[in-house]
């Protein structure tokens, strides 16, 4: 379950030399407690003769390697837009603010850019005032951007600051730019700790059971869904069409289908499928009960479609519209079946990442912020904020960006999928 060259040990910046002013107003504290990777008895096994791994344990330590009340620290937001990304800021810096009082905090302007201050693109000054009512509206106050930037500008900007906790709020890319970041402020004998905080609409994060705006993003995606079902049976042979969001990672598709028990076809790029197989399928289904639900996630069958090889600015494939392409094919198949049908195309996009987060999401969002100012006082760096085992959990990014998180055809999830869906196997 983890790849031996990896550790699970966390970087710090030296000894802890400050008592926290948390000291003054909670009693508990986290020592020693660890978070265990492994999370059924099978998965421990292994481990009878050794210890097993373990993260260490996310939350406040009484000693701090930061005097909070002398220093600066900074935060971005990075990649594509999420519901919560707000409530994190503010989280954030509420945090800094009442719990630590850091006097200082600078909001960096569209992601990594602003951190390199291009386009002579300054930093906002951020103050519980400014960040006071932001959780309840979409977006992110700061900006975000994709594309690389030069380390030694960033890093030049966090000098000219004084900037000694930088906290990064982002993606894959996002959280590799904090590390790479991290190793060259270590290298140079800085004393600047970077702080990842996981953001994923996709849920492909390692270590994150769940990522904050997935929820809201697939209540969202079940609103295409359930207008999708209402077209379908709407029509003679009707189809409803969704595309959901998930360039790699099929689980928003999943999860709203599941949600949304109407979807008959889930399709998602983990899981090939053969296109004849498919409109085989959906034929019977549609000869059988008059209509049909598909789901589809962006990334699914890109091996059926043609790849204009171009990438977006982070080098992100830039994927071709599987949305579109079912739909040409869907009526090309059932056109030379001679069936009567009606198609209905439904890509909610941007729709499903625009939004506020909700109750759930924004309480996960207060917890990762303050959870990244605890981990940032104590001098931990080059790390995000997992979520592992019902814990919050300090996870080393190298480990977290090893790989990404997919779903298994033969995991838990999938099979439910597969039982809610009644999709025959169409590999
Ligand atoms: N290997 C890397 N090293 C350094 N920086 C990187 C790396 N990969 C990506 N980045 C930088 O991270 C930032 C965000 O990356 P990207 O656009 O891939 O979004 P992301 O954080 O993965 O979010 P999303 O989930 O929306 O894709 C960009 O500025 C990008 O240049
Ligand atoms: O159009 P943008 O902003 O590059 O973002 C789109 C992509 O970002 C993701 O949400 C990942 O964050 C993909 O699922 C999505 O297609
Ligand atoms: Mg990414």
């Amino acid at each position: 379950m983890l790849p031996d060259s990896l550790s699970t040990q966390v970087k710090v910046l030296g000894p802890t030399r400050f008592p926290n002013p948390l000291l003054q107003i909670r009693s508990t504290f986290v020592e020693r407690d660890r978070v265990l990777l492994p999370s059924t008895l099978q998965e421990l096994e292994p481990y009878l003769h050794r210890e097993p791994p373990s993260f260490e344990m996310a939350g406040p330590r009484r000693e701090l390697f930061f005097d909070p009340s002398t220093i600066a620290c900074g935060i971005l937001t990075c990649g594509g837009l999420c519901p919560g990304l707000n409530d994190v800021l503010r989280s954030v810096v509420l945090s800094l603010t009442y719990a630590y009082g850091v006097p200082t905090i600078y909001g960096f302007r569209y992601g990594y850019a602003g951190l390199a201050a291009k386009n002579g693109l300054e930093p906002l000054s951020l103050t519980p005032a400014v960040v006071e009512d932001i959780h309840t509206k979409g977006g992110t106050l700061l900006g975000s951007s994709r594309g690389p930037q030069e380390l030694g500008d960033m890093i030049e900007t966090l000098e000219r600051l004084k900037v000694r906790v930088l906290f990064a709020v982002g993606g894959d890319g996002t959280l590799r730019g904090a590390s790479a970041l991290a190793q060259e402020i270590l290298r140079r004998g800085l004393e600047i700790a970077v702080v990842g905080i996981p953001k994923t609409i996709d849920n492909d994060i390692l270590w994150v059971e769940r990522s904050f705006g997935f929820a809201t993003a697939v209540e969202e995606a079940t609103r295409a869904l359930e207008a999708a079902h209402a077209e379908a049976r709407g029509a003679l042979g009707g189809i409803g069409l969704v595309k959901l969001m998930g360039r790699h990672s099929g689980f928003i598709t999943a999860h709203a289908s599941l949600a949304n028990s109407d979807v008959n076809f889930c399709l998602v790029p983990e899981v090939p499928f053969r296109l004849e197989a498919f409109l085989g399928a959906l034929e019977a289904r549609l000869r059988a009960r008059g209509h049909a639900v598909v789901a589809v996630a962006e990334g699914a069958a890109q091996e059926l479609l043609p790849s204009s090889g171009e990438r977006d600015a982070s080098g992100n494939l830039r994927l071709g519209d599987v949305g579109l392409f079912l739909r040409g094919e869907i009526s090309r198949y059932l056109q030379g079946c001679g069936l009567e049908f009606s198609i209905k195309y439904i890509d909610p996009s941007y729709i499903i990442r625009g939004v506020a987060a909700n109750a759930a999401d924004s309480e996960y969002c207060l917890a990762l912020g303050q959870h990244a100012v605890h981990a940032g006082m104590a001098g931990r760096t080059d790390l995000m904020i997992g979520y592992w085992n019902g814990h919050f959990a300090y996870v080393p990014l190298a480990l977290a960006t090893a790989q990404r998180k997919q779903i298994h055809p033969q995991s838990e999830l999938w099979q439910r999928v597969l039982g809610a869906t009644g999709q025959p196997d169409m590999s």
